[in-house]
């Protein structure tokens, strides 16, 4: 069974209301007014309790020169910019409010676009051509020129709006949906390709995701599928393959639960394992629908800006209010109103862990409801052609919509003048400038290395307060015999062999992806892709010669391999063709992530979401994006980092409607909640 998801505010709460009624659960509906006094004495403060380039053989990384499919992708890369102009437009419901400024209004009118009926098929990995609908022609008359400055000092005039910093997802969904907008971005990416921790890489006829291959958000329906909507406003639509079951857990105890796309038998298979706990399992879940109906039901935009959130708050009262409630609060302590099972308990704290690698006491319940619910919504979709053809088609459709990506291109140091970020210095000299600066670095990185501040600005010690560095993951890319993988396989399996206790330690518990039992042109005939990681802290792996650090490396793996040839592939050793293996060292030089983390963990009992900084910074013109900002972790989380991003950008450039009076309280009174997470 579908629950509920309607756009439409009625729909949507007969949705769950109807969702509640079978499977008896109560359908909890405040009025305005005792939505506003449960939300404010949820926001009470309470005592909050306190609890952080190498040697490396990458397998993330080839030399381009070596690497003829890379090699490829810069070529095309290159051809995509000189390709013909052709006026279009984008997605109408991603297109912006009227602008207000200027200088915007006057590009709208040197800028007109005609409609596009249907989205283009976007390349999907290597396989995949690109069909190069068109690009907006660049505006001759643009009235703010910044200076680029080469190694030599030569100048050259530019103009850009925006200057990203990195092309993970959020950078990349910041930028796009700002050229959308009619704003000139420049994006510079260290590495040689596009899409950062969700990018790919090929070896000898394997295609590999670097990171995740399990796509939330990625669905036709609903106002949730960020990922589709990231695409689509570039003119885009990936082919997609549905996933019959988001993961297939092997728990303690023998307990082994498929989560089906189909809500209804996922629920019964859990009832079936805790039958004593029918209706504890049915009225978590169902709260989780409430949630996820309530953020369904709303336009996805900036909660920074107060025009836009005033609008939602007077369209949609409800669902605003369900949100604000449950916004200081966490999964783990929903989960134990209903359930006592310790048990079941355990396996909410898994079903958290995949997706926020802590247990469900410190996961907020907006994030578990958004992925609980998502995946039966609008199910688990996986790319064709591989996770990285998403980074792919946003970078070309970034360079066709008239802005500009530049690879191997370091950022070392944010330049700012009178308090303000005006550009960004390159590791080779060259200095760029622009209205406004977006970070997709984290935000230890681009306030402990990239701006270069005498003291950390009170915003981020309160961030730094809060939030710690997620652990990173050492992670193996394996092409084995396909005769290892037996038929009817799932895709996605979380193995947690015999305790509990060991679900958040490092090397704990086993994540598994084997991509090509959907999309078997990730391979070469005969072959599957397993993709294996585990959690793993830097520290393990700093102060090691060469020498020692290879051989932990494949002693390490071999552990994990060999733990996952006990559980679920016998014969798993002798049916490998290829391995790489990539530690915390590796996702730090590759990703330029400080330690190699995959974003911010709470340092104690958080208060939900409260406490996540969103993209605006202490410093005037500087944002960040990417899983350093609300909502965290996760490749739609972080286009949804992306999408705000944009729209308060947007605003400060003139691009979307803007009030300086509303703006200066709201973001007063957002700081003010922050202190008190
Ligand atoms: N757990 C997984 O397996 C997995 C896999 C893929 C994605 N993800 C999700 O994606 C999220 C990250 O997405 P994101 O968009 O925030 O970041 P990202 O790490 O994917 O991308 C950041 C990009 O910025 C570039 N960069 C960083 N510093 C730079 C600098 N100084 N100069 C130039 N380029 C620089 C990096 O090279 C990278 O391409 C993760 O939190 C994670 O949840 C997770
Ligand atoms: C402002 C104030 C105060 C108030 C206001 C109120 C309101 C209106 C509010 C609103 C809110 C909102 C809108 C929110 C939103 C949110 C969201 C969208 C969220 C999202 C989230 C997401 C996430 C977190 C995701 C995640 C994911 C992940 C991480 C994934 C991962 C995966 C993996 C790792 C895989 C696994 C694998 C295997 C098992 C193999």
């Amino acid at each position: 069974m579908d629950v509920g998801g309607r756009r439409d505010n009625r729909a949507s709460k007969g949705g769950i209301q109807k969702a509640c009624q079978e499977h008896g659960a109560p359908y909890l509906h405040y009025r305005p007014a005792t939505s506003f006094l449960l939300v404010f004495i949820r926001l009470i403060p309470l005592p909050n309790p306190l609890s952080e380039r190498c040697q490396e053989i990458s397998p993330y990384a080839t030399p381009s020169t070596q690497n003829p499919l890379i090699n490829q992708n810069l070529v095309s890369f290159a051809a995509n910019r000189t390709k013909p102009a052709m006026l279009r437009l984008g997605f109408c419901s991603l297109l912006p409010s009227p602008p207000l400024h200027a200088d915007a209004l006057r590009r709208r009118r040197l800028e007109p676009v005609l409609p596009s009926p249907e989205p283009r098929r976007c390349a999907g990995g290597r396989r995949g051509r690109r069909s190069g609908l068109g690009t907006v022609g660049r505006n001759p008359m643009r009235a703010v020129l910044s200076v680029e400055r080469d190694g030599r000092g030569e100048e050259r005039k530019e103009d850009y709006d925006a200057i990203v910093i990195g092309s993970g997802i959020g950078g990349l969904v910041a930028a796009t949906q700002l050229a959308v907008k009619g704003a000139r971005v420049l994006v510079l990416e260290k590495y040689l390709i596009p899409g950062g921790s969700s990018g790919y890489y090929e070896r000898d006829g394997f295609t590999f995701d670097v990171g995740s291959s399990v796509m939330f958000g990625f669905s036709d329906k609903g106002n949730l599928n960020l990922i589709t909507q990231a695409l689509a406003a570039v003119g885009c639509k990936m082919q997609v393959i549905p996933d019959p079951t988001t993961v297939h857990f092997h728990l303690p105890g023998e307990l082994s639960v498929r989560v089906h796309r189909e809500y209804s038998e996922f629920i019964s298979e859990l009832i079936s394992k805790f039958p004593h706990e029918k209706e504890g399992i049915l009225k978590f879940y169902s709260e989780c629908w409430r949630i996820f109906n309530a953020l369904n039901s709303l336009e996805l935009k900036s909660l920074e800006e107060p025009i836009y959130l005033s609008g939602q708050f007077f369209k949609k009262p409800l669902e605003c209010l369900t949100l604000a409630y449950y916004l200081p609060q966490n999964a783990g302590d929903i989960a134990r109103k209903f359930i006592k099972d310790p048990q079941l308990l355990s396996f909410i704290d898994a079903e958290c862990f995949i997706v926020s690698t802590v247990n469900s006491l410190h996961t907020p319940m907006i994030n578990a409801s958004m992925v609980l619910c998502d995946r039966h919504f609008g199910g688990i979709n996986y790319p064709v052609g591989g996770v990285g053809g998403i980074a792919k088609a946003l970078a070309n459709g970034l360079v066709e919509r008239g802005s500009k990506i530049l690879y191997k291109a370091y950022v070392t140091r944010i330049i700012i003048e009178h308090g303000r970020a005006v550009g960004v210095r390159l590791s080779d000299g060259r200095e760029f400038f622009a209205k406004t600066v977006i970070s997709n670095a984290t935000r230890w990185d681009t306030f402990g290395k990239l701006v270069k501040v005498e003291d950390l600005p009170e915003e981020e010690k309160n961030f730094q307060r809060i939030y710690v560095k997620a652990p990173s993951f050492l992670s193996i890319h394996m092409g084995v015999k396909d005769t290892v993988v037996p038929r009817n396989t799932d895709c996605h399996h979380f193995i947690l062999e015999d305790d509990w206790a060991n679900l958040e330690k490092p090397y704990g518990s086993i994540f598994v992806s084997i991509p090509t039992v959907l999309d078997s042109s990730l391979a070469s005939e005969r072959h599957h892709i397993l993709h294996i990681f585990t959690t793993s802290c830097i520290e393990d792996w700093k102060g090691l010669s060469r020498k020692d650090y290879e051989e932990k490396k494949e002693l390490v793996a071999n552990k994990i391999i060999s733990r996952l040839e006990n559980k679920l592939f016998p014969g798993l050793k002798s049916s490998i063709v290829l391995k790489e293996v990539g530690t915390p060292k590796t996702h730090r030089r590759f990703l330029a992530r400080d330690n190699g983390t995959y974003g911010p963990i709470p340092r104690g009992i958080p208060k939900g979401l409260l406490g996540m900084p969103f993209n605006t910074t202490a410093i005037a013109g500087l944002y960040c994006v990417g899983d350093s900002c609300f909502p965290g972790q996760g490749v739609i989380a972080v286009a949804f980092s992306g999408i705000m991003c944009s729209h308060r950008v947007a605003a400060d450039i003139g691009l979307e409607k803007r009030s300086p009076v509303l703006d200066a309280a709201l973001l007063r009174l957002l700081g003010w909640l922050r202190k008190m997470a």
